[in-house]
């Protein structure tokens, strides 16, 4: 068997979707694959609790960003976002999945994981790393955080009458890439919040791992023109 798929997880949170990752691990819904990585951007969130207690255990690696900018040492959010690369694209990984990362990468993320730009200086660029990531909002819908409130909201008003959840390509547009699973969620009017985002969670579960191996079973990228 070939060498199994490395995946880097990105968290901000619970990690409930990093979890149904770790548990469809080389299944035949997420076959030779394993979890190199989990990185966070808050060291309390829960996710990196639940990498270190999977068997075997996943490593953790977290770097908070107002931290990392009070350190006077003049670095900016783009500097942040090129660290991050670092220690992702360190670990080689065939995919980078952001599940429930809160933070909005700019050009020093991007750049670095689609190969445009090199890792170091006077170093070949790298080939493309494939980056997904899952939105709790139908495509075009509710770009951007607090997407689960504002859709449930917006359907109480009468403004909508579906939503759902997504996987889509990370470009830099935020949720604006190409979706590759989108998924409705059944909303009933007057059903309280916490039943709607029980529902949801549970197809973001099903979709994250699908979502996952579509694009683990794509062929490599070689380059990339531009991804915005
Ligand atoms: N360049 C991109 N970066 C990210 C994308 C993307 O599509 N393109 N997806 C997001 C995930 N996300 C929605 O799916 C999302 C996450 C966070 C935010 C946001 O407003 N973040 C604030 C900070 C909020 C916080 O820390 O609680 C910010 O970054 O200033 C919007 C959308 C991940 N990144
Ligand atoms: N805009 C990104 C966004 O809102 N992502 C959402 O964060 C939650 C993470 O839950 P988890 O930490 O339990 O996996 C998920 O609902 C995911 O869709």
């Amino acid at each position: 068997m070939s060498a199994a798929r490395k995946v880097v997880v990105l968290i901000s949170g619970s990690g409930s979707n990093l979890q149904a990752l770790i548990d469809a691990q080389n299944t035949p819904a997420l076959p030779n694959t394993r979890i190199a990585l989990v990185f966070s951007n808050r060291k309390a969130a829960y996710g990196l609790t639940r990498a270190t207690q999977a068997n075997p255990p996943i490593p953790t690696s977290y770097l908070a960003l107002q931290p990392y900018l009070k350190a006077n040492l003049g670095k900016t959010r783009a500097d942040y976002d090129v660290e991050v690369a670092r220690v992702v694209l360190r670990e080689n990984p065939d995919l980078i999945i952001l599940a429930g990362w809160m933070h909005i990468f700019g050009e020093g993320f991007l750049d670095l994981a689609y190969g445009l730009k090199p890792l170091e200086e006077g170093e070949e660029p790298r080939t493309p790393v494939s980056v997904i990531n899952l939105h709790p909002a139908l495509p075009g819908a509710f770009d951007g955080a607090n997407a689960i409130e504002r859709a449930f909201e917006a359907f109480q008003k009468g403004e909508i009458t579906q939503t759902g959840v997504m996987v889509h390509r990370v470009v830099k547009d935020v949720d604006r890439g190409e979706p590759l699973i989108v998924k409705e969620v059944p909303i009933t009017k007057g059903e309280p919040i916490e039943a709607f985002e029980e529902k949801l969670h549970k197809v973001e579960h099903e979709i994250i791992v699908q979502a996952a191996a579509r694009v683990l079973e794509e062929a490599k990228p070689q380059r990339v023109r531009a991804y915005l």
